[in-house]
């Protein structure tokens, strides 16, 4: 670890700012609030990183909803992502017939999203969309869709508003560029 106590200090730099993440909630809102007006969707929220994102986005959503929440998480943590997902919680809710929109805080490989789209399917969802808040696309494995994205980020590591390095600095209000040295100084043990 560094010897900062102050978390701030672990971003090089910052990507989005709390004012920018509330305009990309807002915008989002605005279009899922079209495109989901009747439908009655079943908003289903990725534990952990998703729930900052999830609380925000929903109140801007002017759509009878409910919602629910899954902890997927990949084997291991850290940086690498082992391709192998493991299902921890499971929603309460039966998706048969339903529309699930799936709000995820960045898709990176996605394992995680095709894993949970394969299997909310399976169990009879008429339709699985996702809208994540960040989609990264340069290390994208499985052929998923983000149907909807706050934002497109470059191959870095980020963390804040949800985003996590070995469960940590989620409670970072903005969005930022974890320093390379917090990483190689977790590698080294
Ligand atoms: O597209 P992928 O490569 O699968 O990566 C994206 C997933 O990784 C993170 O979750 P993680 O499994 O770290 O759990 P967390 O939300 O509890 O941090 C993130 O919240 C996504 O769910
Ligand atoms: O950049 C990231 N930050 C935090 N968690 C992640 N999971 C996949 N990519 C990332």
């Amino acid at each position: 670890m560094t010897k900062s106590d102050n978390i701030t200090d672990i971003i090089d730099h910052v990507l989005y700012s709390q004012e920018d993440i509330q305009a990309m909630c807002k915008r989002l809102g605005k279009q899922l609030t079209a495109d989901y007006a009747g439908k009655n969707p079943l908003v289903v929220g990725v534990l952990k990183g998703a729930v900052f994102f999830m609380t925000d986005l929903v109140r801007e959503m002017d759509v009878v909803m409910q919602n629910d929440f899954m902890d997927v998480s990949s084997y291991g943590d850290g940086f690498e992502s082992s391709g192998k997902v493991r299902l921890d919680i499971d929603i309460q809710a039966d998706v048969k017939g339903r529309d699930v929109l799936l709000v995820e805080d960045i898709v990176d490989t996605g394992h995680t999203l095709k894993f949970m789209e394969d299997l909310l399917t399976k169990r009879g969802a008429k339709s699985v969309k996702c809208c994540a808040l960040l989609n990264k696309t340069a290390r994208r494995v499985d052929n998923v869709t983000v149907d909807y994205y706050g934002a497109m980020v470059k191959n870095e590591f980020v963390v804040g508003y949800g985003l996590d390095y070995l469960n940590k600095y989620r409670n970072i209000p903005f969005i930022g560029v974890l320093k390379q040295e917090v990483i190689d100084s977790n590698s080294n043990k």
